[in-house]
């Protein structure tokens, strides 16, 4: 299934769409930043984020992921994962502009967030939930795309149906309630020639508890 949103009204050109998928709570907020600002966002955070390459295992070997990322938070987000213990950057200026605005839209708290650069259309993101249980039951996930617009693919986890959006330059995506636990998303690669995208989600991160 393929959405598009005709929106001739450009008045109500940034007026939140509900996606409608069964078992989930989506909300899509194209131009929830002017393109001006988010122009200005993507240059400064392309700039000024401390971007890596990380390594994961695939069959014992590794491999480099297909984009660059920056994790960012609370220091109260930090965690241990197979023994090794991921401390997040300290907060940036612009990060914290974009976590307060976030904030005020989802109407929520966010004390962390995940900044993905796909730098051409050969990075990509293999379809996952994001159902950590450091996330709680029902993660409130809000998603900024800041450059060129991609194809935001849903899978059911049951039925495997398939919605694509594309998420435009500036757009904000809000996942909320089940989404995590009933479907699956990822981004695809492009043989297009494309330009860069950058992608924050911002999450709530449960401090862990001592054992
Ligand atoms: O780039 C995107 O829109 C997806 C990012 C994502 O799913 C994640 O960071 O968990
Ligand atoms: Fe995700």
């Amino acid at each position: 299934m393929q959405f598009s949103f005709f929106d001739d009204d450009s008045e109500h050109a940034s007026q939140p769409q509900i996606i409608p998928l069964p078992g989930a709570d989506v909300v899509y907020m194209p131009r929830w930043l002017v393109d001006q600002e988010a122009t200005a966002f993507y240059h400064a955070l392309a700039s000024s984020l401390s971007w890596s390459q990380d390594t994961i295992k695939l069959f014992g070997k590794p491999v480099k992921i297909p984009r660059l990322q920056a994790w960012y938070g609370d220091l109260t987000t930090q965690y241990t994962y197979s023994g090794l213990t991921m401390v997040p950057k300290e907060w940036t200026t612009e990060l914290q502009n974009l976590r307060s605005r976030c904030e005020k839209t989802a109407e929520c708290r966010f004390n962390s967030v995940l900044a993905n650069w796909y730098r051409h259309g050969q990075d990509s993101m293999g379809m996952h939930a994001d159902d950590e249980p450091e996330l709680g039951v029902q993660p409130v996930i809000a998603s900024l795309t800041l450059g060129e617009g991609r194809p935001f693919i849903f899978r059911h986890k049951q039925t495997k149906e398939t919605t694509r959006i594309n998420l435009e330059h500036g757009s904000l995506l809000i996942m909320r309630g089940d989404t995590q636990r009933n479907y699956l998303h990822g981004i695809n690669k492009t043989t297009r020639s494309i330009g860069g995208r950058i992608n924050l989600t911002f999450r709530y991160i449960y401090p862990a508890t001592p054992e």
